[in-house]
């Protein structure tokens, strides 16, 4: 079946709802098959709280304060973080929730602040009853994302039969090819450090009509080159909206615009931001409003209320008060309204998240740019959440680094589509498929200015993924080019800080993988390899007696398994050390990385190592030392692509050969 705009966003929907159902399912199993004792073991929950306060806060939730119960100083090993959805539930009740639902009784809310003994949650409203000592906060999953992923393409749906003349919708739904004024040129840059083609990237995205790719590999400067956009867009009387799919990439743009003193407002739970953009915040800045103060009034009114009902046994009095409270609610959220509106009707930038840009405060406003970074690791659908309030959308990303993160198979990796929308079966598109990847594949390179100046890395650690990824475009600044460990100061010079790139090849070890076992013992899905965690512990030894501090080295692999097996060896001895997998190092960057490749076996299969697209990311986080440890005959063996990196590394970098010497050597370096 031929593809159309309308069967195409028919094919999202149902990617979105095949994604929503795995991410509720994986959810449900964890709940279902763990008791609240297992989930806290997972780190999923934290059991045996008390109330220990409640006050207002911000929007007039209810800001719940919980503490470990009376004997415990603090709270066991756990992931709860700022911003994480989870279900506040009564510590005796035998169920365990297995749906994202709300209830009186497990009412879900945001985690606002946690530390070693005290956890904050924002609930819409305060807990009913007197809870004491028997709370239990439980991670949910994230419903919401979905249900505004969803709307974005109900909206594209109606706006399609509506036949909604934007030129947008033509140039990124109906193969219209996009319109650029070359009249629009840049007489003055505002920042005059700016490269060339940092330069080309800001006059090509101010000449367009409807549609601008900005493509910016590792370290080109692509923050650099939006903050230009977004001050020229400003300085010509522009409304700008400028999105990212994760809260680091929207703070990222705020920190390098705030020293501009450019109008923003950031929107967003002041929770997930970081504390150097709070300031701007739409929270922050109606706090400091005139009608802040009568706001913080109606607060006070609501926390005496509050107070008064904690220490209110009689129940008629209680209604009594939780009357008052509803009222006070009411006036709170009137008066907010009024306020948020007038400074979000007001502001010039407006900076959220893809999903926030959805949220009832955002209803009917309109912007003359979309501006999206990290384009390529976001959903096509969280796009359009933005792309439905603007004229015009700049994309600005990286297609030859990891797509966003699906995790349900059906919906990703399927076949890559050919070209446009028209001609595609519906059925080969899939989540991980980006509409910046798309916009590439429908137009072509003409709708896409390159960054080609690389601040990051040495030039030798750039020159293989430059040639592979990148068709030898990347230059190294001259200000990195030659940078290596031995040039920073307290480095002593050997043969690990002189070199920018080393193999560690353990092809003869017999070190092989082995697949890690759940707490069943049963075969998982992650796999480690034990010579190459010695391997790396060796390497990192060398490099920290060398006078490389450890918070200047990342060790990263593609194996979840392996993190935990290198985190166990390693954690202790060099606490600063950072120990990650390689997708969540995307956009990340270190002096040093040593990656562990992991894979090791007589048939050649290298699993997670065929997404050449993670290889790539992990090969492009060292400023000036890559070090990697793997088995050249098993990554090579049905993978060109390892070969022909293999081949370069032996050609123009270093190869060493390990041995169960270097391991064993270990004691002498203790
Ligand atoms: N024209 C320039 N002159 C000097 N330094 C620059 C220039 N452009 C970028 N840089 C520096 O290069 C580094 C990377 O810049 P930036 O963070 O904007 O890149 P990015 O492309 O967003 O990074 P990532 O690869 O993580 O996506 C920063 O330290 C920045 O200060």
């Amino acid at each position: 079946m031929v593809c159309t705009p309308e069967l195409f966003v028919e094919r999202q929907l149902e990617l979105i709802e095949i994604e929503r159902k795995e991410e509720v399912e994986r959810t449900a199993l964890l709940r279902a098959q763990c008791s609240p004792q297992q989930l806290q073991q997972h780190c999923h929950a934290l059991l045996a709280l008390q109330v220990t306060g409640s006050r207002t806060g911000l929007g007039g939730k209810c800001m719940l304060e919980l503490s470990p119960a009376t004997g415990k100083s603090a709270f066991p090993p756990h992931l709860m973080r700022p911003g994480d959805v989870v279900s506040v539930e009564r510590g005796d009740s035998k169920v365990m929730a297995q749906a994202p639902a709300s209830s009186a009784d497990r009412p879900i809310g945001v985690v606002w602040r946690v530390s070693d003994t005290r956890l904050v949650v924002a609930l819409p409203e305060e807990l009913p009853g007197d809870w004491g000592n028997r709370c239990r906060v439980v991670q949910m999953a994230n419903d919401v994302t979905y249900d505004r992923l969803c709307w974005a393409m109900r909206r594209l749906r109606e706006r399609l039969e509506a036949n909604d003349p934007a030129s947008v919708l033509d140039v990124l739904l109906r193969g219209r090819e996009p319109r650029y004024d070359h009249r629009a040129v840049v007489d003055r840059y505002l920042d005059p450090t700016l490269d060339d083609s940092q330069r080309a990237a800001v006059q090509f995205a101010l000449s367009a009509d409807e549609l601008a790719l900005v493509h910016g590999p590792p370290g080109t400067g692509k923050t650099y080159t939006l903050t230009e956009i977004i001050r020229q867009l400003v300085a010509r009387g522009k409304r700008v909206l400028v999105c990212g799919p994760s809260n680091v990439s929207v703070d990222n743009l705020v920190e390098r615009l705030a020293p501009h003193k450019v109008p923003m407002l950031r929107l967003g739970h002041p929770a997930r931001t970081l504390p150097s953009v709070v300031a701007y915040t739409l929270d922050a800045r109606v706090r400091h409003s005139n009608q802040g103060a009568v706001l913080q009034d109606v607060r006070q009114d609501m926390d005496t209320a509050l107070a008064r009902l904690s220490r209110c046994k009689q129940q008629r009095e209680r209604r009594t008060i939780y009357g008052e409270l509803r009222q006070l609610r009411k006036e709170y959220r009137q008066r907010e309204a009024k306020v948020t509106a007038e400074l979000i009707g007001n502001a010039r930038v407006v900076l959220c998240t893809l999903s926030g840009a959805d949220t009832r405060k955002m209803r009917g406003e309109m912007f003359d740019v979309a501006i999206i970074d990290e384009a390529a690791q976001a959903l096509e659908a969280e796009c359009w959440i933005a792309i439905h309030k603007a004229r015009c959308v700049i994309l600005a990303g990286d297609h030859c680094q990891l797509p966003p993160t699906v995790l349900s198979v059906k919906a990703a990796s399927g076949a890559r589509p050919a070209a446009t929308i028209v001609g595609d079966a519906p059925a080969a598109y899939t989540l991980d498929y980006t509409l910046f990847d798309r916009m590439l594949a429908q137009h072509g390179d003409t709708v896409k200015r390159m960054l080609l100046t690389q601040y990051r890395m040495h030039r030798d650690i750039m020159a293989f993924p430059s040639g592979h990824f990148y068709d030898a475009k990347l230059q190294a600044h001259a200000s990195v080019a030659e940078r290596l460990l031995t040039d920073k100061i307290g480095v002593a010079a050997t043969e690990d800080t002189e070199v920018p790139v080393v193999w560690i090849d353990t092809a003869d070890c017999g070190w092989l993988e082995r697949v890690e076992e759940d707490t069943r013992g049963r075969p998982g899905d992650s796999r480690y390899n034990e010579g190459e965690v010695a391997m790396v512990k060796h390497h990192v030894a060398r490099l920290v007696q060398a006078g490389v501090a450890a918070d200047d080295i990342a060790v990263i692999t593609p194996y979840n398994a392996q993190v935990g097996r290198i985190r166990d060896a390693l954690r202790e001895r060099y606490p600063p050390l950072e120990i990650g997998s390689v997708d969540g190092f995307q956009g990340r960057e270190k002096e040093a990385v040593i990656l562990s490749l992991v894979r090791s076996n007589d048939t050649g299969a290298v699993g997670f190592l065929s997404e050449h697209r993670r290889t790539n990311v992990a090969i492009t986080r060292p400023r000036r030392h890559l070090c990697v440890i793997g088995d050249s005959e098993t990554v090579g063996q049905s993978d060109a692509f390892y070969r022909h990196w293999y081949a370069w590394v032996s050609d123009h970098a270093e190869i060493r050969y390990a041995s169960a010497d270097h391991v064993d050597a270990d004691h002498l370096l203790d």
